[in-house]
């Protein structure tokens, strides 16, 4: 079987549970080849992050040619860039490598409440990079800062995802990881023709969901690489998650990593269905 090689544009996180670090466990466990492009380098562990260090551009650079010369990415997703200029390469170079099926994951603030996106790069994210994107992967706070609309019940969430594919993306996911009043984590998804997909876990109650953003959008890269459609992308994604955060390692003493090794094994496959 051809193996699909998938490449992650991100940060590093020293603690292993979100980051270039999801990213590549869960390629590896969705049985895609994975690569990465470091944008910066985070001293973090699950109580925070401690420093970071932004990789400087000519290295980006050369990293993201080393990847281009070689491989034939079949999807990929960004997630830490942390400032306009790392953006803006970025994105000249999936124009250059006309590289398909771009998930982008706004990283912007980690759950421990450290910048991971500098403040004025929004803008760079709206303008370079969402009109070259398959689908864009927000949280509920980040949503909220892409399109200027408080998100407190559907309407809104409705409004804001609009304002959002304005900006040209073609599609717009909602991820519900925050929505902490609701006895349900629903992620929801928009596309530009008004397609809409809405899916539903269980909220678990736990502190282990350090990551769950970057392995979410990981495994939507991992199943677009293999050809799949946004509904089984969305669908194996998130049984991916959930059984990331059901099966918890318990590992560090605060926001702890999930489980990249549960959805080989995992059983909590039922509890997750398509609200319509
Ligand atoms: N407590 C929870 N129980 C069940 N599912 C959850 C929980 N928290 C998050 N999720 C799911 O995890 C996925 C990621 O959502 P979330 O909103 O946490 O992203 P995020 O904030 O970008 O994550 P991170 O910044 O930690 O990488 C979504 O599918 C969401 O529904
Ligand atoms: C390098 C890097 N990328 C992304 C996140 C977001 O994950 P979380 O919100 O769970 O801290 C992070 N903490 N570190």
């Amino acid at each position: 079987m051809e193996l699909k090689q998938v490449l992650t544009i991100a940060g590093s996180d020293s603690g292993g549970g979100a980051g270039i670090q999801a990213d590549i466990k869960t390629f590896q466990e969705l049985s895609v080849f994975g690569t990465s492009v470091i944008t910066a380098v985070t001293a973090q562990n699950t109580l925070g992050v401690t420093d970071v260090a932004p990789v400087p551009l000519n290295n980006i650079q050369k990293q993201l040619e080393a990847i281009g010369e070689d491989f034939e990415i079949a999807a990929l997703k960004t997630g830490m860039l942390f400032d306009a200029e790392t953006i803006e390469l970025v994105a000249k170079y999936i124009k250059h490598y006309n590289w398909q099926n771009l998930i982008v994951d706004p990283v912007m603030i980690a759950k421990g409440g450290a910048s991971l996106l500098k403040e004025e790069a929004s803008e760079a994210l709206i303008m370079d990079l969402l009109p070259l994107a398959a689908v864009v992967t927000p949280n509920i706070p980040e949503a909220e800062a892409l399109s200027n609309i408080r998100i407190h019940d559907e309407e809104s969430r409705m409004e804001a995802a609009k304002a959002i594919l304005s900006t040209g993306v073609r599609g717009i996911l909602i991820k519900g990881g925050h929505g902490k009043e609701s006895d349900f984590a629903e992620d929801f998804y928009l596309d530009r023709h008004g397609r809409m997909l809405i899916l539903r876990a269980p909220r678990k109650k736990t502190n282990q969901t350090h990551g769950t953003g970057c392995t979410f959008s990981a495994a939507l890269a991992a199943e677009f690489a293999k050809g799949k459609s946004i509904e089984e992308a969305f669908f194996i994604a998130k049984q991916f998650v959930h059984a990331a955060i059901t099966n918890p390692l318990n590992i560090g003493a605060g926001h702890g990593p999930t489980n990249h090794a549960a959805y080989r094994s995992n059983s909590s496959k039922e509890s997750i269905q398509y609200v319509q």
